[in-house]
């Protein structure tokens, strides 16, 4: 129960003295975090704070994917399904915070933003190492990606090694080739540096999976949780889209891009397409 002034007393094992004992601002290297947010606007815009958060925060929940997704690829490798898919249940419920996240962003009108809009230089989302990286490991490689990174040196390697590595979904045809189903060899043996592309010799070991789910449970469950993956990326990207719209219409980029054309051609980008391309034929004759 609180006092009559609405405050709580302390109990009395609460511990203040912090002068000899790790406290929450250490542990978190909050003084680092909380001093990492610094306009560039001059006189500084009251909003460009917003824009900056909102773009650390993403950065953080990125770092937290593409660490999940790495030890899910890991995992599939050494025949770990359920510890790979547990990975890839917490990357979804990013996905949806990073989705729902484009409302705060959204509240920046276009005037707003117009007034700061010019002190971005030529900085742009699209030299996001971290967001690379996850469409790397999902499988949507793309060398040319790297010459953005040319001038920092730890963010091109890390994207150089994702490269060359195979993704989490050539790491899902091996498991399911190891687990006896009639993976195409040619898929098995490609070259994982290039972007993963449709191949229709895969489908029918999805639909095997799809049709037989009770013979093939894990495998059904994780089939599912890749499509939920992809589609939750690319509600992530229809958003960004909308909010680009929304905001500087059919201006350019800054990064150099066409703006809003551009990034309506990612939505046409896939990950997992035998997945999707298995629901035409499911419950259909063979
Ligand atoms: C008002 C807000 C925003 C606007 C107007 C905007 C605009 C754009 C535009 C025009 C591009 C195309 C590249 C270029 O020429 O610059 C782009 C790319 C990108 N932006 Fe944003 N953006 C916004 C917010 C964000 C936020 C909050 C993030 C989160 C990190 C983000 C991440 C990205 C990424 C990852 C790309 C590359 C997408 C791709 O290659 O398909 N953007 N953005
Ligand atoms: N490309 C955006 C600028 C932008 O949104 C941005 C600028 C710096 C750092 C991150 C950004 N976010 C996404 O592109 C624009 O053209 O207005």
């Amino acid at each position: 129960m609180v006092d009559g002034d609405n405050t709580r007393e302390f109990d009395p094992d609460i511990v203040t003295d912090f002068r000899e004992r790790m406290s929450y601002g250490s542990y978190l290297d909050l003084g680092t975090l909380l001093s990492a947010q610094r306009p560039v606007s001059r006189p500084p815009h009251h909003d460009e704070l917003l824009f900056i958060i909102q773009h650390q925060t993403t950065e953080l929940w990125l770092k937290l994917v593409l660490h999940e997704l790495e030890s899910a690829r890991d995992l599939l490798r050494a025949d770990d399904l359920s510890p790979a898919l547990k990975r890839i249940a917490r990357v979804k419920h990013i996905q949806r915070t990073l989705t729902e996240q484009w409302s705060v962003l959204a509240t920046l009108t276009p005037t707003e933003y117009a007034e700061f809009r010019g002190f971005l230089g030529n900085s742009s989302g699209f030299q996001s190492y971290q967001y690379r990286a996850v469409e790397f490991v999902l499988g949507n490689k793309n060398r040319r990606m790297l010459s953005v990174f040319e001038s920092d040196p730890a963010a091109h390697a890390l994207l150089a090694e994702l490269l060359e590595a195979p993704s989490i979904y050539d790491e899902f045809l091996r498991y399911l080739a190891r687990a006896g189903f009639a993976v195409p060899p040619a898929l098995l043996e490609r070259d994982v540096t290039q972007a993963h592309v449709f191949a229709p010799e895969l489908v029918p070991v999805f639909r095997e999976i799809y049709e037989h789910a009770a013979d093939h449970w894990r495998e059904y469950e994780a089939c599912e949780e890749f499509v939920d993956l992809e589609d939750n990326f690319q509600l992530w990207r229809f958003r960004h889209l909308k909010t680009v719209q929304r905001t500087i219409g059919m201006k350019t980029g800054t990064g150099g891009s066409t703006g809003a054309g551009f990034l309506q051609k990612a939505l046409e980008l896939t990950f997992f397409p035998e997945l999707y391309a298995v629901r035409t034929e499911i419950g259909t004759p063979a």
